[in-house]
């Protein structure tokens, strides 16, 4: 299967287990693979024809601007959710990454793949 990939996208949320995460939002990393057929659009170079990748981020972002999720999963999901509902995409990789929270890691993250109709 053909992928659209958007990589290090970066958000700002709410998030956080933690009372001193509940005072201002956080910046995150987003990894998306978005699987789709990309035989039409390839040839007919309309981008009607595809996924849009920057209405995939602008809805992401929106996503992630609007909740207030204590864990990362919570959020991925709801992204993932979202995604389904506003785009015709079969398959979804998306990983969440909080890359400013520990101070002895590079990074944590999560990553879910999911197929339309069973998050
Ligand atoms: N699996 C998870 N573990 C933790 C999360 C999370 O979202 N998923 N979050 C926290 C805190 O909010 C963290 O970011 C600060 O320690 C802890 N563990």
């Amino acid at each position: 299967m053909d992928k659209i990939y958007i990589e290090g996208l970066e958000v700002q949320s709410l998030i956080g287990v933690y009372d001193w995460e509940r005072d201002a939002t956080q910046r995150l990393l987003v990894d998306i693979v978005l699987f789709s057929d990309l035989s039409t659009p390839a040839t007919s170079d309309d981008v009607k024809d595809t996924l849009n990748y920057a209405e995939v981020a602008d809805a992401v972002t929106a996503v992630a601007a609007h909740s207030k999720f204590a864990l990362i999963e919570a959020l991925a999901l709801a992204m993932i959710r979202q995604i389904f509902k506003q785009f015709p995409v079969q398959k979804i990789t998306l990983k969440l990454s909080k890359p400013d929270i520990l101070p002895t890691a590079q990074n944590v993250a999560v990553e879910f793949t999911r197929e339309r109709n069973e998050e």
